[in-house]
C-alpha cells in the first residue's frame, strides 16, 4: 500500500503574534501520522488500528516491533499495540467465539479512520492529539461476519500527549441479542534489557500461569522474567492502581486502566521466540516485555443497546 505524502507542519497564525506550531498529522491509505509540536510523535496503521510507533521528543522509540512483522495487511503485527476482540486466544468451548482464529479479528481487519482532535492552546508541552478509528459489523469483512454474526460498533481512540499515550475503546451492541466479549491492548513495550527489569502494582494478586497448565497462583512481590511468561493477573488493588515497569530500579512505563480488570504479562523468551517466524531478531525478547490491559478472565456480556468503554494510559 502507498501512503500520500505528509502534510507539511502547519502553522496558526494570528494576528500580531508569530506563528504557532500545531500538531503535525498525516493521513495516507494505510497509516496515520500525527507529531505534536514538542516532537512526541505516534503511527497507526489502518490495518488492525495497530499503533506501531510511539516516539518521544528525543526520537525514543516506545514500543518492540519485530523487525520481520508483516506492516502490509497480511497478518496481525508482531508488536506495537494489536487489538484483542472479540476473544483472548481461542475459546472452543465458547460457542459463540469458537470459529474465530487467535485473539479475534480486531487485529487483522481493516479499520476506518474517523478523525482527529488536537488540542495546542495551551502551548506546545499542553498539547495532545485524539485520533478515533472505527469497526462495525457493517464494515465488516463477509467472511469475518460469518464467523461472528453480532450488530456491533467499535470505536478505538489513541491519545498523545508529551507525557502519554492512552488508547481506549468503546464497545456498542447495536443488536437485539448479548453480546459476550473479551478485549485487550497487547502492547509491546521496549526495554533496554529484561533481566535489569521488575514489574510492580500486582504484588498479592491472582493469576492464571498459561505455562504452568493454567494453574491459580498468587503473586509475591514484583515480577521479573528470566524464562517465558504467559500470565493473566487481575490485580488486587483495581484498575487505577498503576502497574510499573522499572528498569534498574526506574521507573520506565506506567500503566493505569480504566475499566480494564486484567493484566497480562508476556514474554516469548528463547523458544517461542524462535518458533515465531514474524519474530526477529530472534533475541528481540530481551528487549520487549508485554503489558496488556483488557479484560479477558471470563467473558464481559453487553445486553442489547448498551455500550462498554475501556482504556489504558501509559506514561513514560
Ligand atoms: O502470537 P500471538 O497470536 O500474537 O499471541 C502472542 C501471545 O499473546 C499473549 O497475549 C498470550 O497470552 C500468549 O499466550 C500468546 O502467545
Amino acid at each position: 500500500m502507498v501512503d500520500r505524502p505528509n502534510k507539511p507542519m502547519a502553522l496558526a497564525t494570528t494576528p500580531g503574534l508569530p506563528p504557532q506550531p500545531q500538531v503535525n498529522f498525516s493521513h495516507g491509505n494505510s497509516r496515520v501520522t500525527a507529531v505534536l509540536p514538542t516532537g512526541d510523535n505516534v503511527t497507526i496503521l489502518l490495518y488492525g488500528a495497530t499503533v506501531i510507533s510511539w516516539k518521544n521528543r528525543f526520537g525514543t522509540e516506545k514500543l518492540w516491533v519485530s523487525d520481520a512483522a508483516k506492516l502490509d495487511g497480511s497478518k496481525a503485527v508482531r508488536g506495537g499495540i494489536p487489538l484483542v476482540f472479540p476473544v483472548f486466544g481461542t475459546s472452543p468451548d465458547h460457542a459463540a467465539t469458537s470459529k474465530l482464529p487467535q485473539h479475534g479479528f480486531a487485529r487483522n481487519s481493516r479499520w476506518e479512520f474517523l478523525g482527529k482532535s488536537s488540542s495546542e492552546s495551551a502551548g506546545p508541552s499542553d498539547s495532545s492529539v485524539k485520533l478515533d478509528f472505527g469497526l462495525s459489523s457493517a464494515t465488516l469483512d463477509d467472511s469475518v461476519k460469518g464467523q461472528w454474526p453480532f450488530t456491533f460498533s467499535l470505536i478505538y481512540s489513541v491519545t498523545l500527549t508529551p507525557e502519554s499515550l492512552s488508547t481506549s475503546i468503546v464497545v456498542t451492541n447495536d443488536g437485539d441479542k448479548p453480546i459476550e466479549f473479551q478485549v485487550l491492548m497487547h502492547t509491546y513495550l521496549r526495554v533496554d534489557d529484561i533481566s535489569k527489569i521488575q514489574v510492580t502494582g500486582l504484588e498479592d494478586s491472582p493469576y492464571v500461569d498459561k505455562v504452568d497448565a493454567a494453574k491459580t497462583k498468587s503473586q509475591s512481590g514484583a515480577v521479573t522474567i528470566t524464562g517465558e511468561t504467559d500470565r493473566v493477573y487481575t490485580p488486587a488493588k483495581g484498575p487505577s492502581h498503576a502497574v510499573v515497569v522499572s528498569e534498574e530500579g526506574e521507573e520506565v512505563f506506567t500503566v493505569v486502566r480504566d475499566n480494564l480488570k486484567d493484566v497480562v504479562v508476556w514474554n516469548p523468551w528463547t523458544e517461542k521466540a524462535a518458533g515465531m517466524g514474524d519474530f526477529e531478531p530472534k533475541d528481540g525478547f530481551k528487549q520487549m516485555i508485554c503489558i496488556e490491559a483488557g479484560a479477558v478472565n471470563g467473558w464481559t456480556t453487553l445486553d442489547a443497546g448498551d455500550a462498554f468503554e475501556g482504556a489504558q494510559t501509559i506514561s513514560d
